[in-house]
């Protein structure tokens, strides 16, 4: 990020920006759409985290789509984050893990989203496996989604809120790390004041919400705090829907970055 900026830009190929790209909802229109968004901004953007549903929903292929973009984005020198949100009881979370985090699948990334709520005990496989193959893991934590907070800030027989303690689990993983551990959090930009949750988990905090979902960059100050410096701020369809023409999508996660640096300085 320091070399490339301080972005994170999403590669969601919703039926409706494929339809607003010119492209049919099929197969040919998810690899057009993919690999536009890929020789766009693969030399340029810092990090990319494509959301496996929108592949998964064509099936073999549409994951063979996936398969590409992700070598291509990380051949380039582009870090991978596979938002797959994936989460089980441990023992079926060793499987996830080895789809996205051994060194040899063809979906190998550079970090998984996970969901902590089976416990966060039960992505032990996928935090041992991240560790071995260097890679690392963000883990759902106050999500951007208005529905989250009846999960996430619901308070425990401690007195702490389930976010918090998810932190918390975070903050313990990457102790002692320099500069930072692998294991980030996903915050959620939309989320407003979060003074009461320390995200100082010495890790990077995943934060959507920005564009479509309303947050601006100018947000993230008050909504992080200090923790500012670790944000990883996510924008899909504020960047997407620039396309199919590459310099407008270069255009838009230019200023996007811009944005951010202004708020967050630096
Ligand atoms: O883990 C995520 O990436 C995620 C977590 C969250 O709390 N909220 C959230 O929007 N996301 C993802 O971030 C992206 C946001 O997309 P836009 O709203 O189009 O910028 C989507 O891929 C969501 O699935």
């Amino acid at each position: 990020m320091d070399e490339r900026g301080p972005l994170c830009v999403g590669v969601d190929p919703h039926a409706a920006l494929l339809s607003s790209w010119g492209l049919a909802d099929d197969i040919a229109g998810l690899e057009r759409f993919t690999y536009t968004v890929v020789e766009a901004l693969a030399e340029t953007v810092a990090v990319f985290k494509p959301q496996a549903a929108f592949f998964e929903r064509f099936g073999s292929r549409g994951v063979a789509v996936l398969e590409r973009a992700v070598a291509d984005l990380r051949a380039a020198g582009g870090l991978v984050v596979m938002d797959a949100k994936r989460g089980d009881i441990g023992s079926t979370m060793g499987a996830y893990a080895e789809a996205f985090l051994r060194k040899d699948s063809p979906l190998f990334s550079d970090a998984l989203t996970v969901s902590p709520y089976l416990g966060y005990g039960s992505l032990k496989p996928a935090v041992d496996l991240a560790r071995e193959s260097g890679a690392g893991l963000f883990v759902l934590a106050l999500t951007s989604n208005p529905e989250g907070a009846e999960v996430q800030r619901a308070v425990r027989e401690d007195g702490r809120t389930v976010g918090a303690t998810m932190l918390a689990h975070l903050a313990a993983e990457n102790a002692g790390e320099t500069p930072m551990g692998s294991f980030g959090a996903v915050v959620g930009a939309t989320l407003g004041d979060l003074s009461a949750f320390d995200l100082d988990i010495n890790g990077p905090l995943l934060a959507p919400g920005i564009g479509a979902q309303g947050a601006t960059a100018a947000d993230l100050p008050a909504v992080f705090g200090a923790a500012v410096r670790n944000v990883v701020p996510n924008v899909s369809r504020g960047v997407l829907k620039e396309g199919p023409d590459a310099a407008a999508l270069r255009a838009a996660a230019d200023r996007f970055a811009d944005e951010v640096r202004t708020a967050i300085g630096g």
